[in-house]
């Protein structure tokens, strides 16, 4: 039969928006044939962009938008994606399946449900509800009550999730992420068992489901393999080196069934969520599984300096493994990375402080500096002076310090103690404890708010009355902790009662009540650490507290109330990029993180995590380290290690500076060079510390 080809015209414009905004090797990548093609790109190389040019192209040559799987991180990306996407090709942009494999999942998931035994309504459990269910499902198990050293309900629910998302066998998965629960691996396959019944039973699903069950749906039900190859005759995905092992037999599987166009875009050298399951493989043999792959090379940095550049490219070559790439800058010179040692934390904080403000003052905004970190409660000192210095900042990284559940509680122990009426405080310790709700802690407030001393009073038979007697021991051991941390002298001393109150039962409710409890507790203890610097508690609290609502406030002289700085763990940062930025806590106990570095390609994907965080920045980039670090205010302070992603760089590519005070300037003698610091360099002006320190 004789066969006609409808030919589609590039809508007006686009042919020029290809030519002006690609560079040929982006506009190779964008607009290549069909087949499996891996664009393998630095950072800074315009990912994004090419990607969604290529979403465009594909529609302007005729390919129907509704057609097209567009795979990303977040939905943050898929929504920037079908935004600019829409400036190209109109409003067929909203019609391309753009999305978190997740929220893909869960749109198909809803036609096909019942195949697999759901109603199309199904339910998305939240982490609190999983939570739930899978503590009925370790009852169903016998896991209740049976031991102290027991899993916890957090730590099933990573072990079980990692377990799908790897495709690895729960035995195994136990075996290499936590072995001291291997004993109880019988217990922990009931569980995994019991709760995937009971999800099917309640017609619930959780985030993984959205993947196994869209996983399981392609295998035992072929119709639907077919359904969906002929449904998907494009495929692409975004930040390929951070896919997990399901999400890419899921799309593999479906480009097989299909026409086989498959997309990869990604960097392999910025895969750094192996701890969530994200498999580096995946990119690195994405040319071994698909021998007829096109593989593109992006390789002009529009981001960062040539000193940038060159500082990062120096150091993910201590790699021993990733794909090779020249990058270069297309920008213009820029000053060197700056690297300071400060000699503890304190000073780390007033040095990124004074440098942001000098910036600022250089009129650059705060919304385009970021002070990047490994660790969330890396943070915790810096935002102490930042909250005294009225910096406005957002925590990419997650709740801000002075806000978290965990952070209050503390705040109520120290309150209650400076202040035994504060009633508020009260209440949140009470319902800290078993059996204690809102009712029963309004009655015990009630029995002890009208005696002449309060905390004397909570430790009478009267008050004991009213606690439930199974939380009466407990409710005894807080009594005596109150005690203890009375007995530190708080208000002049808060440092001391936060190690009272770390010393007592609260870490133990941290772990009950809690997720995440090991940073939860390096929280409290960094906590510690800035309440060193106040020798009153009453002023701890007023500068932390009451300049909680310093966000978005006009402050630092900036006029926006979204013109704030950024604070973000490197994993927040992803994607992301800003004028100044600064890495902070650069020592080898913590970046690299301590506890990666036991583990097979530990460091490597450390490094990686570094060269994520260096190549954020576009034109000037400072690197810090604290010269002494203690654990706890009053902890023992010990000399650090510079981290070895600075030790390991040549050091013609970056730039030493020494810590100069202001009042050692002052009192110097002209020029005096004896006894040159070890490591001398261009001197940086530091403000003297603000005489708070105890
Ligand atoms: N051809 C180009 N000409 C000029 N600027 C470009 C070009 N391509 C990309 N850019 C710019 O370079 C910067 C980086 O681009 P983009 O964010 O897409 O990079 P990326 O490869 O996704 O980076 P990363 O992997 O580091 O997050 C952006 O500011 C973007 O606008």
């Amino acid at each position: 039969m004789r066969k006609i080809t409808l030919k589609h015209k590039l809508p007006a414009g686009l042919d020029k928006q290809f030519a002006d905004e690609l560079n040929s090797s982006q506009r190779a990548a964008a607009t290549a044939p069909d087949g499996y093609n891996l664009i393998l790109a630095g950072p800074g190389s315009g990912k994004t962009r090419v990607i969604t040019f290529r979403v465009g192209f594909l529609i302007a040559r005729g390919v129907p938008a509704d057609s097209i799987l567009l795979a990303t991180f977040t939905r943050r990306a898929a929504r920037e994606m079908v935004g600019r996407l829409g400036e190209l090709v109109g409003n067929q942009a909203g019609r391309v399946w753009a999305g978190t494999f997740h929220h893909v999942g869960n749109r198909l998931l809803r036609g096909a449900a019942k195949d697999l035994g759901f109603q199309s309504n199904f339910t998305i459990l939240d982490s609190e509800d999983q939570t739930d269910l899978l503590r009925l499902a370790m009852d169903d198990a016998g896991l209740v009550d049976k031991s102290k050293l027991a899993p916890k309900a957090s730590q099933l629910q990573h072990l079980i999730s990692f377990a799908i998302n790897t495709r690895r066998p729960l035995a195994a998965v136990v075996e290499s992420e936590a072995a001291d629960q291997a004993e109880w691996l019988p217990e922990i396959e009931k569980v995994a068992d019991a709760y995937a019944r009971r999800k099917l039973a309640s017609n619930c699903m959780d985030y993984d489901d959205l993947l196994t069950q869209w996983l399981r749906l392609l295998d035992e039900f072929p119709n639907r393999l077919e359904e969906q190859g002929r449904m998907f005759r494009h495929i692409l995905i975004d930040e390929m080196q951070d896919t997990n092992a399901l999400q890419i037999e899921i799309v593999e599987k479906i480009a097989a069934a299909g026409r086989g166009n498959l997309t990869a875009v990604g960097d392999d050298a910025q895969s750094i969520y192996r701890f969530r399951g994200a498999n580096y493989d995946n990119i690195l043999k994405f040319p071994d599984r698909h021998l007829d792959a096109r593989v593109f090379r992006l390789e002009v940095n529009y981001r960062s300096t040539p000193q940038i550049v060159a500082f990062t490219e120096a150091s993910i070559a201590h790699n021993q493994s990733g794909f090779p790439k020249q990058l270069v800058s297309a920008r213009n010179d820029g000053p060197l990375p700056v690297v300071v040692a400060t000699a503890d934390v304190y000073e780390e904080a007033a040095l990124v402080c004074q440098q942001i403000l000098e910036a600022h003052d250089q009129d650059v905004p705060l919304g385009r500096m970021a002070v990047l970190y490994r660790n969330h409660y890396d943070s915790v000192v810096l935002q102490g002076e930042l909250l005294a210095r009225n910096i406005p900042y957002t925590v990419r990284s997650g709740v801000r310090f002075f806000e978290q559940a965990h952070v209050k509680d503390v705040m109520a122990f120290l309150r209650v103690v400076l202040n035994p009426r504060d009633e508020a405080s009260w209440r949140r310790l009470f319902v800290l404890l078993p059996g204690v709700g809102p009712a029963k802690a309004g009655a015990v407030y009630q029995r002890i708010a009208s005696e002449a001393d309060p905390l004397k009073a909570l430790a009478t038979a009267e008050t004991m009355a009213i606690v439930p007697s199974k939380s009466r021991g407990l409710f005894a051991a807080f009594v005596n902790d109150l005690n203890l941390i009375r007995a530190t002298d708080p208000e002049h001393h808060p440092a001391r009662a936060i190690e009272a109150v770390l010393k007592g039962g609260y870490p133990g409710t941290i772990r009950q009540k809690y997720d995440k409890a090991d940073n939860r507790i390096k929280d409290v203890e960094q906590f510690a650490v800035l309440a060193a610097k106040y020798d009153s508690l009453e002023r701890l609290l007023a500068e932390l507290l009451l300049a909680g609502d310093v966000y978005g406030m006009d402050a630092a002289g900036s006029e926006d109330p979204q013109d704030v700085l950024v604070l973000s763990t490197v994993h927040q940062a992803k994607g992301l990029e800003w004028s100044h930025v600064f890495v902070v806590r650069l020592v080898d106990e913590g970046f690299p993180h301590r506890r990666a570095m036991d583990e097979p390609g530990g460091e490597d994907e450390e490094r990686r995590i570094f060269y994520v965080a260096v190549s954020r920045a576009m034109n000037e980039l400072m690197l810090s380290y604290p010269s002494t670090i203690s654990r706890g205010g009053y902890g023992p302070t010990v000399f650090s290690t510079p981290s070895r992603f600075l030790t390991e760089i040549r050091h013609d590519l970056y730039e030493r500076v020494v810590l100069e005070h202001e009042f050692d300037r002052l009192n110097a003698d002209d020029d005096d060079d004896e006894g040159e610091p070890p490591w001398t360099g261009r001197p940086l002006k530091s403000q003297p510390d603000r005489d708070s320190k105890t």
